[in-house]
């Protein structure tokens, strides 16, 4: 196997991507190199931009991250649901249907394209569960994506390192885009799409590797002092969980955030639910990774393809946005409330996203039956 490694400037961010390509015989990359393309405007939503690190910052500031993380993870479901919550959800879903009851919609709107599956980890194919270590995906969900990606090109997009989120799916058949979209990486078995003998990593942020191992180091540090926080190395980009914080606390943790991210500029935040990631500022995110992989198929300006994203984070949102711009396929939403969000469908919960993702292999096969049965 050998190496090349191409760089590819970015003339918004001034920062060099290093795009290493591993010349392998068992991938289904195009031998082709794509470049890593630009999408319009800014990485992040206009609410976002407000919570961006990278300068001065500030009490309100914290506030609006604390804020923002509550928004985007309701921390509990009442169990009798008020008529109100009821219809803000049903008048919701007018907008965002179920994916599994407009399944035909689906199916027939991507008649005679290739359906390309992208699919986020936690809280889509793993239910969120206190312990970000103990996510497991279940063995039904690992036989349904195996399945899809018999019959479609498949990709897990993940906040999480790659290697982390390859130890939950166990499946070398797929593409993993690990670290939001930073660290991606082709299957290491390939099979019917394979288009050449060349596999692909794209690591645009290899050069904050250090920056990013010496503020992980930091954070630790900081944050001992606050009873069930957690910090996670995601490779290139951190993770600071509030999930089994005190609320009451959760004003300070981010302030002790807020402190180790003032020294580095060059850092960014998002949030996640009920975590503060932290990321480089580079134009990468998990819509480019999309993007990214599409081209690395030969899809980059093809009408042919139809691409689909299920996930429940706001990171994903950045995909959704992608397929809206496009104008090609569509993003589902796993959320069992109203939220603000570019999907065009919605899941409710991972046992969805398995049904849904059973459906699609099952309208798969058939349509290949008939196809058989019509040309005898
Ligand atoms: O892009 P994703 O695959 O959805 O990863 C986003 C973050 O997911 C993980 O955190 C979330 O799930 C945990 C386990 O269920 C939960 O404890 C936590 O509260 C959630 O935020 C992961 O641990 C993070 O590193 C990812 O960035």
């Amino acid at each position: 196997m050998t190496n090349q490694n191409v760089v590819v400037s970015d003339p918004k961010s001034a920062i060099g991507m290093a795009i290493a390509v591993s010349v392998s015989n068992s991938s289904f990359f195009s031998p082709a190199v794509p470049k890593p393309p630009t999408v319009p405007g800014g990485y992040i939503t206009i609410s976002l931009k407000k919570l961006e690190t990278g300068g001065a910052g500030g009490a309100g500031r914290v506030g609006a991250w604390v804020d923002s993380m509550r928004a985007s993870s309701p921390t509990r479901i009442k169990s009798t649901p008020s008529l109100s919550d009821t219809e803000a959800l049903s008048a919701w879903m007018l907008h965002h249907p179920s994916a599994l009851r407009t399944f035909e919609q689906i199916t027939n709107a991507s008649k005679g394209k290739q359906i390309v599956m992208f699919l986020d980890y936690d809280g889509t194919l793993s239910p969120i569960v206190e312990d970000p270590d103990q996510a497991f995906m279940s063995k039904e969900m690992r036989a349904a994506v195996k399945d899809v990606a018999r019959y479609f090109p498949t990709a897990i997009v993940s906040g999480r390192c790659r290697d982390k989120v390859y130890r939950f799916v166990k499946l070398s058949e797929l593409y993993y885009a690990g670290s939001h979209g930073m660290d991606i990486k082709g299957p290491a078995k390939g099979r019917k799409y394979k288009k050449g003998n060349q596999s692909l990593l794209c690591q645009p942020a290899s050069e904050f590797l250090p920056m990013i191992d010496e503020v992980y180091k930091a954070l630790l540090e900081k944050t001992k002092s606050t009873p069930g926080a957690k910090v996670e190395n995601n490779k290139f980009c951190l993770s600071v969980h509030f999930r089994c914080v005190d609320e009451q606390r959760w004003t300070a943790l981010a302030e002790q955030v807020r402190l180790v991210l003032n020294q580095y500029p060059k850092l960014r935040l998002t949030q996640g639910r009920k975590v503060l990631e932290i990321r480089p500022t580079i134009k990468w995110d998990k819509g480019n990774a999309l993007e990214f992989l599409l081209e690395s198929l030969g899809y980059a300006n093809s009408n042919d393809v139809f691409p689909i994203y299920i996930g429940d984070d706001r990171t994903d949102e950045d995909a959704f946005k992608v397929l809206r711009n496009r104008g090609q396929g569509f993003g589902i939403i796993v959320s069992k409330f109203p939220r603000e969000t570019s999907a065009s469908y919605s899941l409710q919960e991972p046992t969805e996203v398995m049904n849904f993702l059973r459906l699609l292999v099952e309208w798969k096969r058939r349509s290949l039956q008939d196809n058989i049965l019509t040309r005898h």
